[in-house]
């Protein structure tokens, strides 16, 4: 049984279709990507899972249950999270204060309540901030405040991550250390779909690409046969972005 199963899913705003009947899986274990040109409707996918947006049609699975337009925080108790295109942590908290608020409204999963200091400590540690805890975010380079997210995101103590182009204002090493990271994740067992506009960070992490153009499931396969499809390259080329 997959992990996350998007079956004929289709988001509509008003006149446009952001989504149109995308249906794939996601099995447990496996790393995902997802990508296609801007406005292709990645980020609506994230936003109709984590039940930002209402489903037009369609459904929604996680771990066997359907999830189609629960609400955050139940998405969120179920084990799945987000790290999201923008930052935003509160600037008049710690780095700490910050991981912390994430361990609170969903300390069912872990009974613990809060988050201890041990606690958000190796939340911290496992994305490498863990010596900026008493920092304020603002004072914080653009790669560590991208670590804070995904610090936030792992207090929730998820099972799935979501995360939508996690290396955006990266340079090359912080990518590096940020894709190790990530198969660091996968071996502990943790699923994850990773939205990015190019395949660039994402060919060397990834199990399995699906790629979307104008909301339409266009290809879907290994890194290597993605790269080498015509649908694909041509679909990149219109949108004068690349690949
Ligand atoms: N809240 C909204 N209201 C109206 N239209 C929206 C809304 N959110 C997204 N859209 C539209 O849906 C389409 C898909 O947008 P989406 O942000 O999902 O694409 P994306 O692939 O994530 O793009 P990018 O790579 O630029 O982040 C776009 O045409 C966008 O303008």
């Amino acid at each position: 049984m997959s992990m996350f199963e998007l079956e004929g899913l289709t988001k509509r705003f008003g006149g446009l279709t952001a989504v149109d009947d995308l249906s794939f899986t996601v099995d447990r274990g496996e790393i995902v990507g997802l990508i296609g040109p801007n406005g292709s409707g990645k980020s609506t996918v994230f936003n109709c899972t984590m039940g930002r947006y209402s489903v037009t049609d369609g459904s929604i699975y996680f771990d066997g249950e359907e999830i189609t337009d629960d609400d955050t925080h139940e998405v969120v108790e179920r084990g799945l999270s987000r790290v999201s295109q923008e930052s935003n942590p509160i600037d008049a908290m710690t780095v700490a204060a910050n991981i912390k608020l994430f361990t609170l409204p969903n300390s069912v999963r872990t009974m613990r309540g809060g988050g201890d200091e041990e606690t958000i400590f190796e939340y911290a540690a496992r994305v490498d901030i863990e010596d900026k805890l008493h920092e304020e975010p603002g004072s914080l380079p653009h790669a560590d405040v991208r670590r804070l997210e995904i610090a936030k995101a792992l207090a929730t103590e998820p099972e799935m991550l979501l995360l939508d182009e996690p290396f955006a204002g990266m340079n090359q090493q912080e990518i590096d250390e940020l894709v190790t990271k990530f198969e660091t994740f996968r071996d502990e067992g943790m699923t994850m779909i990773v939205v990015d506009h190019n395949m660039g960070g994402l060919m060397r992490l990834v199990d399995r690409v699906v790629v979307i153009h104008n909301g339409v499931k266009i290809a879907e396969g290994d890194p290597d046969e993605i790269a080498e499809n015509e649908t694909v390259r041509n679909a990149y080329l219109g949108s004068s972005e690349a690949m």
